[in-house]
């Protein structure tokens, strides 16, 4: 058992994020009470079924009056309504977290109806799956991985100190930087990723619906890693796209610059050019594994996205 962390705990959104959130904090016993909301009647009684939390609602309102600590696990593009239906009913000097893919959007989303006597630090744990919904959250889910805090200037060291203790106590390696530099690391680690997989996927669906070709049937396991990826959940990977616009694009630009660059060598069978980039590509995932850290994210430098 370890020690209590906040008096009261609310969580807003109990899917694959908030469940597994939920589950750490009672097995950890890291609340003295836990609030569990979200938004559908159905969710929500799953969520009792599974006795994640002490107490049920379906008003986020509701769920946070009281609450030391209030997590909003929504999808990105609901942060918005969320901050403005909780505003008025935060406890002075609760710490308001959330666990978005994107930063800069859920700030501008939240920060302008939040109080000033709380405090609001935004977080995002590096650690997911392609499911979604309480049933899929566990725990373990963010041990051995990264969380990113970008907890705005001048933010209450103590509530950031606070915060940081939940993450390192539910297993993962915190870090902390502006919001900016999180969207473009993240566009190109996570985003980027995802919206190759969800292309590459349709387009062999669409080849097979052309060509009747057995494309899904027999593809290999490279494309089956792909198709875990598209399997993700659709509203958040909208939301994401939709909320992290700029970043996306310009790391979607300079992929599309590499991949004809690619083309031109396989068109003019310049088989260096290849061996080359293909050398230096299995070098980044073996020293990835060498380091034990096949979850961690990559060093792009703090503030220097732009590697060239
Ligand atoms: N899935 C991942 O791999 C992953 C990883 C890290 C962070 N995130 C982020 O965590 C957040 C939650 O993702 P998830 O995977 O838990 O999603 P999920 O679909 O499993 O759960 C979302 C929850 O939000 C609730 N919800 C949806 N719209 C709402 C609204 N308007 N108001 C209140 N509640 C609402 C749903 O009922 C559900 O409880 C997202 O912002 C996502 O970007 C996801
Ligand atoms: O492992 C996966 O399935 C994930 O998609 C997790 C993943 C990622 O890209 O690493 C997805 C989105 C998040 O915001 C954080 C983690």
């Amino acid at each position: 058992m370890m020690a209590q962390q906040f008096e009261t705990i609310a969580l807003v959104g109990i899917g694959l994020i908030g469940s597994s959130i939920a589950r750490e904090i009672r097995e950890k016993q890291l609340a003295g009470t836990l609030v569990v909301s979200t938004r559908s009647a159905a969710t929500l009684t799953r969520a009792e079924q599974l006795g994640l939390g002490d107490r049920y609602t379906l008003s986020a309102a509701e769920a946070v009056k009281g609450a030391d600590l209030v997590v909003v696990s929504v999808p990105v593009g609901a942060s918005g309504a969320v901050a403005a239906e909780i505003a008025a009913h935060l406890k002075p000097g609760a710490i308001v977290t959330d666990v978005g893919s994107t930063k800069g959007s859920v700030i501008a989303q939240m920060a302008p109806h939040l109080p000033d006597t709380v405090h609001f630090i935004p977080g995002h744990p590096i650690a997911g799956t392609e499911h979604s919904g309480p049933d899929a959250g566990f725990v373990g889910l963010f041990r051995g991985r990264w969380c990113i805090l970008t907890p705005p200037t001048g933010a209450d060291e103590e509530a950031v100190a606070k915060l940081r203790l939940f993450w390192e106590t539910m297993g993962s390696m915190v870090d902390e930087m502006d919001p900016e530099h999180h969207d473009k690391v993240l566009a190109i680690v996570s985003h980027v990723p995802h919206i190759i997989a969800y292309n590459i996927v349709g387009t062999a669906d669409d080849l097979e619906a052309v060509t009747e070709s057995e494309v899904i049937k027999y593809s290999a396991s490279g494309f089956r890693d792909f198709t875990r990826l598209a399997a993700s959940d659709p509203t958040m990977w909208r939301d994401v796209c939709l909320h992290n616009k700029d970043a996306i694009l310009e790391m979607l630009a300079r992929f599309s610059e590499d991949l004809a660059y690619l083309q031109r060598a396989i068109r003019w069978g310049d088989g260096d050019k290849l061996f080359d980039l293909f050398t230096r590509t299995r070098a980044i995932r073996r020293s990835i594994i060498q380091a034990g850290q096949d979850t961690a994210m990559p060093d792009f430098g703090r503030h220097a996205m732009d590697p060239k």
